[in-house]
């Protein structure tokens, strides 16, 4: 057995206890009709000839959102190289996911890869020379190659969801392919970044995908995906930013690099030791889970990973 095995039944334990659980995303049905009671852990360690050890939900595939955005700047950074940095920048924005302010004063340069306005810059990216089917094949064929698994895929109804519903996103895009940092038409770069956040998965799958970034940028076959540089970077971007607006918070209470989605799930790399995956569905008043930022929380707590020293004690606030 894993030896993360009995931690991880631990968590699945105290998170199944626990009454607040946060609201399922409203902004379409698809996220919003999920079982908040519903909770999911896997940890991948970075040897891929041990298999990751999961409890709980850990085999439903869950909407991952905006966690999708790493696996879209893995690829982005392969194509365009450091390139990529004069579009889209590596600061936190202490803003929302979907804030529109800095863009003006930024002159449509969004602050960082994981905020909406940079993932939709890292989707014209990956539409170079491409149809947008073929920019999401790659997407997936990517993921598909990171967890070992041909049977992942976009779910068609939150896609069509997202593109219904993404005013907000069309306005960000709008913008900055006004002041000339969108190469390619709006719908289109559009339709590449909501086939990206409709990508299921589950929490098993995605700790397996997110290996290679705790084993500086190569799979558990040794394959190169990046270069540890780059790793690093994505490593320190999901640390800095990887929650937006409460990235601060994340990095007292976890202390290790996370990306979150609306979807609930939020991935974590412990570099040199593992990659993890949580999902639950409610989320805090900042869009990130309540119930998975706990569960993170808890394990980082039992198994000393946070990087910024010992966590005695879970409980927010403090
Ligand atoms: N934080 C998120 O997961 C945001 C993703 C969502 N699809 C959006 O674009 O608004």
């Amino acid at each position: 057995m894993s030896r993360f095995q009995a931690t991880l039944d631990a968590v699945a334990a105290a998170m199944a206890r626990e009454t607040e659980r946060g609201a399922p995303a409203s902004y379409i049905p698809e996220l919003a009709g999920v079982d908040p009671s519903r909770f999911g852990v896997a940890v991948a360690p970075v040897d891929a000839a041990r298999p990751p050890a999961a409890a709980g939900d850990a085999d439903v595939r869950f909407s991952i959102q905006s966690v999708c955005k790493v696996f879209m700047l893995t690829l982005a950074l392969e194509r365009a190289g450091d390139a990529l940095w004069r579009r889209v920048g590596r600061e936190p924005s202490g803003d929302p996911f979907n804030s529109i302010v800095q863009l003006e004063h930024e002159r449509g340069v969004p602050r960082n890869p994981f905020i909406n306005a940079g993932a939709i810059v890292v989707a014209d990216v990956l539409l170079a020379d491409r149809t947008p089917e073929a920019a999401i094949l790659d997407v997936l064929t990517l993921v598909r190659r990171l967890c070992g698994d041909e049977g992942v895929g976009c779910d068609a109804r939150v896609a069509a969801s997202e593109a219904r519903t993404g005013m907000r996103n069309r306005a960000l895009a709008n913008f900055m392919a006004a002041e000339g940092n969108l190469r390619h038409p709006v719908e289109q770069v559009l339709q590449v970044y909501f086939h990206c956040c409709a990508i299921a998965m589950s929490c098993r799958q995605l700790a397996a995908a997110g290996r290679y970034l705790a084993a500086a940028g190569r799979t558990g076959g040794c394959d190169p995906v990046i270069t540890p540089q780059r790793a690093r970077r994505i490593n320190a971007l999901m640390l800095t930013c990887g929650h937006y607006d409460a990235s601060g918070e994340f990095a007292f209470s976890v202390g290790i690099p996370g990306k979150s989605g609306v979807g609930g799930g939020i991935l974590g790399v412990v570099p040199g030791v593992a990659s993890l995956a949580v999902w639950s569905p409610g989320l805090n008043a900042k869009g990130n889970s309540l119930i998975g930022s706990k569960a993170m929380a808890m394990l980082a707590a039992r198994t000393g990973w946070s990087v910024f020293g010992p966590l005695d004690d879970p409980a927010p606030g403090r």
